[in-house]
């Protein structure tokens, strides 16, 4: 194995990238990554089966090297484990698919415990060929300055993600008015409390360097991983802080319970005032259970110029239009993570947006109709 792919005594650097869903790790692994800064290979694991976010990638420009897209979620679904996803990587390196990398940045689903994913990167190094080729070297969460301190009180997940995090990226504080100053000072508080060794960094701090996030940290190969180790098992603590709440929501087997994703895809343009009023409907019927809507619209007035949307746990944010597609596929794609929302009806309301077609049944004279 050449010694540009890494070697035991010299693994690469794997990041891993959390942050509860919407919280803007996108947004931030765009800026981390620098046209002229390492050869890096990215991992997006989505949750749903119409990958969006590899467009945005595209759509800005980052130096990423690599994309690989994986369905499925990379902390509890058998095969899309972090080790095997390594290890085709690893492989397409050996086959000359991809050349080398210096490092791997790793882009988990909003909804993805992260601590199986630190707990098999760890216990790989021991036994597998890509656990030891790779090496956790930092582990990365986004904290939303707005909704944040809601997100972590109420949501395991969320509160695991800061937990088990060495660097914590505060993302949308330009968001935060003066009257809400004091949103920030309670969540630095929580922060403090659940994991006061992380480093903090404020991505709006005009000062701030976004790549210096990928910097070794806590769980690099230093010894001082073992010590990870010990502490992931100890998770009671973080389950006693939750003691009062339904415990079943985050045993194995019962994780995103009653979490679910619904995927659209749509041919054809849609009309500004069909969006307006379905997600005008959407919001108001759903509130804060519908966890994340992202989507590309094409719509009727400038087919060529797609609408970029992001709904996150109830919070519309500014709509963007894109000059172009960011790759061939220009049909309509919707995605939304629902918590709680009956699957029927909101099945059929997503209905609302197909462009309307005049049905055969409609135009056919009666005596033609099949009565089987
Ligand atoms: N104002 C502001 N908006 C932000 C910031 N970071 C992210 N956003 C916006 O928040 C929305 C969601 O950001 P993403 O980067 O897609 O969030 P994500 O965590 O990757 O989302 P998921 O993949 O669904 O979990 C987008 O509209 C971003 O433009 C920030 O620091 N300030």
């Amino acid at each position: 194995m050449s010694a540009a792919i890494g070697h035991f005594d010299n693994p690469i650097p794997v990041y891993l990238l959390t942050g509860f869903l919407g919280s803007g790790k996108t947004t931030l692994l765009n800026r981390m990554l620098l046209a002229d800064g390492p050869r890096t290979a990215v991992i997006v694991n989505e949750f749903g089966d119409v990958a969006i976010d590899n467009d945005l990638f595209k759509v800005d420009g980052t130096a990423s090297d690599l994309i690989e897209t994986s369905n499925g979620c990379i902390c509890c679904e058998p095969g899309n484990d972090i080790v095997s996803t390594l290890a085709r990587l690893s492989a397409a390196i050996d086959n000359g698919d991809v050349s080398a990398v210096d490092r791997v940045l790793i882009e988990t689903t909003g909804l993805a415990d992260p601590a199986p994913i630190i707990n098999q990167m760890l216990i790989a190094s021991s036994y597998s060929i890509a656990g030891r080729f790779f090496a956790l070297a930092s582990v990365i969460t986004t904290l939303d300055a707005v909704k944040g301190k809601e997100t972590v009180e109420e949501r395991i997940l969320a509160h695991k993600q800061l937990a088990f995090a060495d660097r914590v990226a505060l993302t949308k504080a330009d968001m935060l008015t003066q009257a809400q100053a004091d949103r920030r000072e309670a969540l630095m508080a929580l922060v403090a409390r659940i994991n006061p060794a992380a480093r903090v960094f404020d991505i709006q701090d005009p000062l701030a360097q976004p790549e210096s996030l990928l910097e070794h940290g806590i769980y690099a190969p230093d010894g001082r991983s073992m010590d990870v180790i010990g502490w992931l098992k100890a998770e009671s603590p973080l389950s006693k802080a939750f003691g009062a709440k339904d415990v079943s929501q985050w045993l194995p087997g019962n994780r995103h319970s009653d979490v679910y994703t619904k995927s659209m895809v749509l041919d054809g343009s849609v009309t500004s005032r069909q969006v307006t009023s379905f997600l005008d409907i959407l919001m108001r019927a759903a509130g804060n259970r519908l966890l994340r809507l992202k989507g590309l619209l094409s719509l009727a007035d400038d087919p060529d110029r797609p609408y970029l949307i992001h709904i996150v746990q109830g919070t519309f944010h500014p709509p963007q239009r894109l000059e172009r597609w960011p790759s061939e596929d220009r049909r309509t794609r919707l995605v939304i993570i629902a918590d709680g929302i009956d699957e029927m009806a909101l099945e059929s309301f997503l209905q609302v947006l197909k462009p309307k077609r005049v049905r055969k049944a409609e135009t056919a004279a009666p005596d033609t109709k099949s009565e089987h």
